[in-house]
């Protein structure tokens, strides 16, 4: 797979320009058919870089219904709402400077307030944000401020209470009304079927951890092994849809709650197994209790991959 293009574009010269996401660098090829992904490219062009930022940040209007080709949340983990909406914070390209010298202007007398589910995954992914921001801002003070959404409290099935954005509403709710300066989102809950709620937008990503899926058995057996008949907890259509495909004789039940809960119920013995996120697990320190890391891609004669979500982790 080509790199996550951020930007493109075409010089006096018709040479093809493009910013990759995760490596922060562009890469400058010949002149290309702009619709191939990645033209026959050279990485690094420092000035390209400096130019394409300062254009970025000069130019770029983002509001919630602006969401450039490049800018799609699929390879971001963590997100960052913020409520500016006058001068685009370029924080996905440009050094960290602009939006240090912000965060110390606006923060100087009053804690910068981060919203965040309770959870402890949740809670996890909230600390490696406010890790960030204090690497960049030595002593800003950060307070944290938990919200149970309306997911959270539900204990029943998910899809009667209508969606995923139930795991942000009153979070992003909390930023709207000022009780809040920051929502820190898993952008996998972030439903992208509609535009961001009205006066927030993305502020920063958090580099994409592992993409596995994983399982957990009770006593240790991979997938292949689990006798038929076994029972393994999960709730994503996805994991549903793959686990079919592959083991169909295996029953597939429901499980709902936080990563720590849903591992309490399998050693309860309510599932022989279940299906959970690598990355999720790493987060709350409880990757040991991995017994198998399914894999994405295909070999001939092999089971199918399992793919994981869009934005997961
Ligand atoms: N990506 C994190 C996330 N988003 C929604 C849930 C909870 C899922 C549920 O309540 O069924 C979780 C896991 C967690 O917070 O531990």
């Amino acid at each position: 797979m080509g790199p996550l293009i951020t930007e493109r574009w075409t010089d006096a010269e018709g040479t093809v320009h493009l910013v990759a996401f995760r490596q922060q660098v562009t890469l400058c090829g010949d002149p290309v058919d702009p619709n191939v992904e990645a033209p026959t490219a050279r990485v690094g062009c420092e000035d390209c870089v400096k130019a394409s930022i300062a254009d970025y940040a000069a130019n770029h209007r983002c509001g919630p219904e602006c969401r450039e080709p490049g800018e799609s949340p699929v390879s971001a983990c963590g997100t960052i709402h913020t409520t500016r909406r006058e001068e685009q914070i370029p924080t996905m390209t440009a050094p960290s400077g602009v939006m240090t010298d912000e965060l110390r202007q606006r923060f100087a007398d009053v804690p910068l307030r981060i919203g965040t589910r309770t959870t402890p995954l949740a809670k996890a992914q909230t600390q490696c944000v406010v890790a960030q921001i204090e690497q960049r801002v030595p002593g800003l003070p950060i307070e944290t401020i938990g919200i149970e959404t309306s997911a959270d409290l539900w204990t029943g099935d998910l899809s009667l209470l209508g969606g995923k954005g139930n795991f942000t509403k009153e979070i992003d709710r909390s930023l709207i009304s000022g009780r809040i300066d920051i929502a820190v989102h898993s952008m996998k809950d972030v439903p992208g079927d509609v535009p961001l709620p009205r006066g927030t937008e993305f502020g920063a990503y958090l580099l994409r951890g592992d993409v596995h899926d994983v399982v957990i058995s009770r006593d240790g057996r991979p997938l292949a092994d689990l006798p038929a008949g076994a029972k393994i907890g999960t709730s994503a259509v996805r994991r549903h849809a793959q686990l079919g495909l592959y083991r169909p004789d295996l029953i597939i039940e429901r499980v709902r709650g936080s990563v720590n809960r849903r591992i309490n119920k399998l050693d309860d013995g309510e599932y022989d197994a279940i299906l959970l996120a690598r990355a999720g697990l790493e987060r709350v320190g409880l990757d040991h209790r991995i017994t198998e890391v399914l894999p994405t891609t295909w070999a001939d004669g092999e089971p199918p991959p399992w793919f994981p979500p869009s934005a997961q982790p």
